[in-house]
């Protein structure tokens, strides 16, 4: 998984206590193999929307979301943090921020109850850490059977791996959760389950997603298409 190991400090990593208001996109283009995959592309993400990346596939829906991250840097253009033009310092600090859910993700944890553990064992988010209780209750909301949380992490399926982490960023309380296409094989009642979940994230909590999935697409207000 390309996103592998950065996508793991991430997952791991705490939070800082200034919060950000928006990411703009300053007219950004992104080049491989000598050819434009992105270009001039301006948009602004303002703290707390909840917004979808979509369009056909190979329009570099997922590239956009990395380079929120700082996983990758536009051949032109700017990417700026409350008007500050994103830099090696500025990204260390922002990616405290972040909860990154790709959609595959090999984890070192033998349990899905010491994957969910893990980032609250670090002092910074410790205090936040739930109760098995409000797991469950959490599990509960996305569909999650109860049974799930003593798996083992090899014995649940990417997307229910993936609604985990959902779940994890939410109890976190990040104030960036980006979700790399997180309704692959997803039924119509889980669909609806995850609509509302993120909607509900809260005020202060931005959340940016990309999807190819129509259902999930037209629930959400806030759409940016990428591609033609
Ligand atoms: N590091 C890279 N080097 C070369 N090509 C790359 C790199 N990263 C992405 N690409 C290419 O850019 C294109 C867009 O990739 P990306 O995953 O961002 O698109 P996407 O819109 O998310 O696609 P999908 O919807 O199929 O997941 C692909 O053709 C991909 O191979």
């Amino acid at each position: 998984m390309r996103y592998g190991v950065y996508a793991r400090k991430i997952y791991l990593c705490g939070r800082i206590s200034s919060s950000i208001e928006m990411i703009e996109f300053r007219d950004v283009t992104f080049i491989y193999d000598g050819k434009p995959l992105i270009e001039h592309f301006t948009e602004t993400i303002e703290t707390g929307e909840k917004v979808v990346l979509y369009g056909s596939s190979g329009t570099g829906k997922s590239t956009l979301l990395g380079a929120i991250a700082g996983f990758v840097r536009p051949d032109n253009g700017e990417i700026a943090i409350d008007g500050k033009i994103m830099n090696g310092e500025s990204i260390q600090l922002f990616r405290q921020q972040i909860a990154w859910v790709p959609q595959e993700f090999t984890l070192p944890y033998n349990t899905v109850r010491e994957m969910i553990d893990a980032p609250f064992l670090f002092r910074i988010n410790r205090q936040k850490r739930p109760s098995r209780h409000k797991i469950l209750k959490e599990f509960e909301k996305l569909g999650l059977e109860e049974i799930l949380y003593e798996k083992k992490a090899s014995e649940v399926s990417g997307g229910q791996r993936q609604r985990i982490m959902i779940v994890i960023a939410r109890l976190l309380g990040k104030e960036y959760t980006l979700v790399d296409e997180p309704t692959s094989a997803l039924d119509e009642n889980s669909i609806g389950s995850l609509i509302n979940y993120i909607q509900n994230f809260g005020s202060s909590e931005t959340v940016v997603m990309v999807s190819h999935d129509n259902r999930f697409i037209s629930a959400f207000d806030r759409k940016i298409k990428i591609g033609v």
